[in-house]
């Protein structure tokens, strides 16, 4: 049993030209637990991964990992991580084996160990291809397998499936959740993918302008900080703001295009749904289209911002 978490980040700050991307972040994860770090583009996330993984410096406050922090313990610390950056670039002359291999002797590992990576990342057909014949899915599988090849501690992922199609994307996260039960991995990941985040993480960071704004697990986030049920709903011509506001239950009007297509968070949909049929009937107006769903993420970040994670 670990009495203290892998990683502890203490009040850390780092600006460039006097815009703080990072702001006074305190942070910590636990041995074996799975984080999600998410936010809109700018939030801050890549640059506070980075000082974890030691490519950049704080401006002040302190990060420890296993005890150990990057200006003490530095070989140490590059032996427990593995890292993948967005889009890592391989050399397309060389095979997928042959990848594994020379990243493998930096370890000083046999072909014995990047046999069983090629296996866990599924790619043994591939082994001979060149990863220039690769698809963008076996690619950020190769990225994988390489930051996975020191069997390390906590793994650092940078939107490890961005642009990746569903079916490579549930096999990165198949492979991602097998290393947690079998291996007790810890990992960083940064996304822009509520789903990720949901389906592989134990907790969701939501980071804004440096900052966090929310760190809980998904049930919590969305029940305890923000709950309620959304309408989407369109119409033919445009509805008054205050009569929305009017309807008992109605907690926020969000409007995608000002009076005639917009959101309704709501505290019960079954309450206020038949009023706002009656308010759009009785003036003549139509729905044209409609949706109503529990509250996503996307729907906690506009309330907790005004804006929208995808923005
Ligand atoms: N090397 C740098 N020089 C100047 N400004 C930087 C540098 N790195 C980051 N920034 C700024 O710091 C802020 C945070 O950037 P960062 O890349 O950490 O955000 P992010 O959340 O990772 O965004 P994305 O999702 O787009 O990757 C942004 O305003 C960015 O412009």
């Amino acid at each position: 049993m670990h009495t203290s978490p892998l990683i502890t980040i203490q009040a850390i700050t780092k600006s460039f030209k006097g815009v703080k991307a990072v702001d006074n972040l305190t942070l910590s994860v636990g041995y074996n637990e799975y984080v999600a770090l998410l936010g809109p583009n700018g939030a801050g996330k890549t640059t506070l991964v980075e000082m974890i993984e030691g490519l950049q410096k704080p401006d002040s406050g302190s990060i420890t990992i296993q005890g150990k922090t990057w200006q003490k313990d530095a070989a140490f610390l590059r032996t427990i991580m593995g890292i993948s950056l967005q889009e890592t670039k391989f050399t397309d002359k060389m095979t997928v084996s042959e990848v594994l291999d020379l990243f493998g002797s930096f370890y000083k590992l046999g072909k014995k160990v990047t046999r069983q990576i090629l296996q866990t990342i599924r790619l043994e057909e591939k082994a001979k291809a060149y990863v220039v014949t690769l698809s963008g899915g076996q690619r950020q599988k190769l990225a994988l397998g390489v930051a996975m090849l020191n069997n390390p501690q906590l793994l650092l992922l940078d939107e490890p499936t961005t642009g990746l199609d569903p079916n490579a994307r549930r096999e990165i996260w198949d492979i991602l959740m097998q290393l947690k039960k079998e291996r007790g991995t810890s990992m960083i990941l940064t996304t822009h993918y509520m789903e990720e985040a949901a389906y592989l993480c134990d907790r969701i960071v939501i980071i804004d302008k440096g900052k966090i704004l929310a760190d809980d697990t998904l049930a919590t986030l969305l029940t305890s900080y923000d709950p309620g049920e959304v309408i989407a709903f369109q119409v033919s011509s445009p509805l008054a703001t205050n009569s929305l506001y009017e309807i008992r239950g109605v907690k926020d009007v969000h409007w995608i295009e000002e009076g005639v297509k917009g959101m309704l968070t709501v505290e019960s949909i079954t309450h206020t749904l038949p009023v706002l049929l009656n308010l759009v009937e009785s003036s003549g107006n139509t729905i044209t289209s409609f949706e109503s769903r529990k509250k996503t993420l996307d729907d906690l970040f506009r309330t907790m911002t005004g804006r929208s994670l995808h923005e």
